[in-house]
């Protein structure tokens, strides 16, 4: 085929496409069946999005008048989609480390949160910090998720409460989501912890009287572009009531429904979160059994949080169940002051070992079911004719390796691709 294109990814040994039917999301049989190509290219068009995948030979005599921008040549590696992380916190001030500490001393994550510490700690930092440094330290962030593979994340606001740092917080996401290569979906989390001088309740009433028409008017006149809402639902932090009044605003307004639910204590969330048609509920620890039925029913994913679990020692979310009883399972990284790992590698492979997931399980919910999770299957998550061409190359053979490494995946990630461009080469050491 003659003509101009972005970019020819060749002879990769192993093309991992995920799904081929353009699927929104893959359940348990689905993931099983996780799409793989040997010997296969994949170009990319002018336009960024995929236009020709296929076996090697028949792309190279398919395309043997066309030019490319770029041909990269991948024999003996392989190609992935880009990673989709459905969930983090990326935007704040002020670590947490000393608490790290606390935690590891036996301190639980209520214990720090009610003295004053956790989001409270972080809220006090980020409503003193300026947009320009929240800005620089998110640019920081993104890139290094994006040198982890991450091509597609999800970016919560919810170290403010109060309209102005949320707004602040709000604005720092739009300007990455317009400078920086990766893709973002924008989610404002201004119930994530009840506010100092206020209770639920009344925080539950500013929320809706004046955040979400502020919110309204910005989207709308199209100075931000939030994308989901998320509330905090958990014993002395929002309860199901509030969570509800909240959800359902943003809902009236447009937002998709994403939230925290059921992580510490068992409290109807997967239940509330089915019946409001939420795209997406996140933690899930204490689940019900009812929450895990209505949810699968309800095609609302579970995005898992396998470094929260590992770090707060909390008993694992169960996954096995939720694939069983046909949940949408998804991961995120949950990246935040309190659970510091920019990794979609090592939260895969923390999903394997400690939820119990088989590695084509733990790919698909880390690429088309966390595209789900943000609404956004139709464009990204797998390698199909008419996607976004986001794309990873991994200097090894077997694709399993970038979850088989643990931690390896610096020195495995050789590229990472945003639209047909490199947007991220490894660098050798020279003279080796
Ligand atoms: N659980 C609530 N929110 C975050 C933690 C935020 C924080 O501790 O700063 C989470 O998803 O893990
Ligand atoms: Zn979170």
């Amino acid at each position: 085929m003659a003509g101009e294109h972005r970019l020819l990814l060749h002879n990769a040994r192993q093309l991992v496409l995920v799904c081929t039917q353009g699927e929104k999301y893959l359940l348990e049989a689905g993931m099983h069946r996780l799409a793989v190509l040997d010997n296969a290219s994949v170009v990319i068009g002018k336009d960024g999005y995929i236009k020709a995948i296929g076996h090697a030979d028949a792309i190279h005599r398919q395309f043997s008048e066309a030019l490319f921008e770029k041909r990269i040549d991948c024999s003996g590696k392989c190609i992935l989609p880009g990673l989709v992380d459905a969930h983090t916190h990326p935007v704040w001030a002020g670590d947490r480390v000393h608490e790290f500490a606390m935690k590891l001393a036996g301190a639980s994550y209520m214990d720090i949160h009610h003295a004053g510490g956790g989001i409270h700690f972080t809220v006090e930092h980020t409503q003193k910090a300026s947009e320009e440094e929240l800005f620089n330290t998110l640019k920081h962030r993104l890139l290094r998720m994006l040198r982890a593979g991450t091509t597609l994340v999800e970016c919560k606001s919810g170290y403010g409460l109060n309209l102005e740092t949320e707004l602040k917080m709000l604005r720092v996401i739009e300007r990455a989501r317009w400078l920086l290569d990766c893709n973002i979906s924008s989610t404002y989390c201004g119930a994530h912890s009840v506010p100092k001088g206020k209770d639920a309740i009344e925080a539950t009433d500013d929320i809706i009287n004046n955040h979400l028409p502020k919110l309204k008017e910005l989207n709308l006149n199209g100075e931000i572009h939030v994308n989901n809402i998320d509330v905090f639902c958990e014993k002395g932090v929002f309860d199901l009531n509030c969570t509800r009044r909240i959800l359902q605003g943003g809902k009236d307004i447009g937002l998709q429904i994403n939230f925290h639910g059921d992580e510490l204590h068992p409290m109807k969330s997967a239940e509330l979160g089915a019946e409001l048609g939420a795209q997406a509920i996140s933690h899930l620890e204490e689940i019900s059994d009812e929450g895990i039925t209505a949810m699968a029913h309800a095609k609302c994913a579970a995005i898992l949080l396998p470094t929260t679990a590992y770090m707060l020692r909390l008993k694992q979310p169960r996954a096995r169940k939720m694939l069983k009883e046909g949940v949408i399972v998804a991961l995120g990284s949950d990246f935040n002051p309190n659970a510091y790992c920019y990794s979609m590698p090592m939260v895969m492979h923390l999903a394997c070992v400690n939820m119990k997931m088989s590695m084509k399980e733990a790919l698909a919910a880390a690429t088309i079911n966390a595209a789900y999770a943000l609404g956004r299957s139709n464009t990204h998550g797998s390698i199909e004719n008419g996607k976004q061409g986001d794309l990873i190359i991994i200097n090894s053979s077997k694709w399993e390796h970038l979850i088989y490494q643990f931690g390896g995946h610096q020195e495995l990630i050789e590229y990472v691709i945003v639209k047909g461009k490199v947007v991220y080469q490894n660098e050798r050491v020279m003279g080796y």
